[in-house]
């Protein structure tokens, strides 16, 4: 019943404004310190953002092993973008043994969530720290939950969502192949991950479909295929990029 995708050559003219991407106003809100502020009073930053400094976003979704990083990587060079994989950043926090590593190999070994607050944590200190205004976040939101907070905490919500689209058997075999030593890189967890992407990952991908925000790319074809039907997306998105 959602799915009202919106294709690569068929970009409507509603899909024109960055500003579309901050949150309805309300006449008040939190931000991410929790400190109140109002339309009326001063407030500096609406979530962690400035009025002025509010990033053009698109988050990557779409099964493991689909081809998300494999893309996000070449959107990066070529238009760019700074590439913020959710995933690479939980295995950064294991590798350097912070008091999360143990938990987040536990999860990320079951194919399971990490908890928003976790993930938003590492997205926003590389948010903050890097001095670019276009990002790529690869891998998130993976659940309503994460959405939500993602969305709460920052008060604003993706320009777009590129959402690559490929069938299980096609995701199972690039994963096998991939060899990059990941825990989770073994056809008991990827059962579990193409089980959880179907509950709670295609959920945040039908709410983004419904507020006009999704790119739908057929992931199959070669890695310079895909790519062509990406570049197409941002061509047409040239004037909202800031
Ligand atoms: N179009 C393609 N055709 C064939 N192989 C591909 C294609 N795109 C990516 N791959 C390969 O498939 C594997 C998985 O790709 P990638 O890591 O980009 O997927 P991903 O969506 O980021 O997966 P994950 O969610 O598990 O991180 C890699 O080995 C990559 O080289
Ligand atoms: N928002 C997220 C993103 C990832 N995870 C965990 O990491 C695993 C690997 O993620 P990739 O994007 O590199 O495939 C994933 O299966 C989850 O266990 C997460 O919890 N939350
Ligand atoms: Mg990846």
């Amino acid at each position: 019943m959602w799915r009202i995708w919106r294709r690569v050559g068929s970009l409507s003219p509603l899909f024109s404004s960055p500003k579309s991407s901050i949150l309805r106003q309300a006449p008040y809100r939190l931000n991410f310190l929790g400190i109140l502020s109002t339309e009326n009073g001063t407030p500096a930053t609406i979530g962690f953002f400035s009025k002025e400094k509010t990033p053009f976003i698109a988050f990557v979704l779409g099964g493991p092993g689909s081809g998300k990083g494999t893309q996000c990587a070449k959107i990066a060079e070529a238009f760019g973008f700074t590439h913020l994989s959710a995933g690479d950043l939980l295995r950064k926090e294991i590798s350097s043994n912070s008091e999360n590593g143990a938990m987040i190999l536990a999860t990320i070994t079951e194919g399971k969530i990490v908890p928003s607050g976790v993930t938003i944590k590492l997205i926003r200190r590389e948010m903050e720290s890097i001095e670019n205004n276009k990002f790529l976040i690869d891998g998130f939101p993976r659940s309503e939950e994460n959405r939500i907070a993602f969305e709460r905490i920052t008060g604003v919500e993706p320009n777009i969502v590129l959402f690559f689209d490929c069938p299980e058997d096609e995701m199972v075999k690039r994963v096998l192949g991939r060899k990059q030593g990941r825990v989770d890189d073994n056809i008991d967890t990827i059962k579990k991950r193409l089980k959880v992407f179907a509950a709670l990952n295609l959920p945040v991908i039908n709410h983004y479909t419904r507020r006009g925000k999704v790119y739908k790319i057929n992931a199959v074809g070669t890695i310079d295929e895909v790519f062509e039907k990406v570049r197409q997306v941002f061509d047409d998105c040239k004037q909202m990029i800031k």
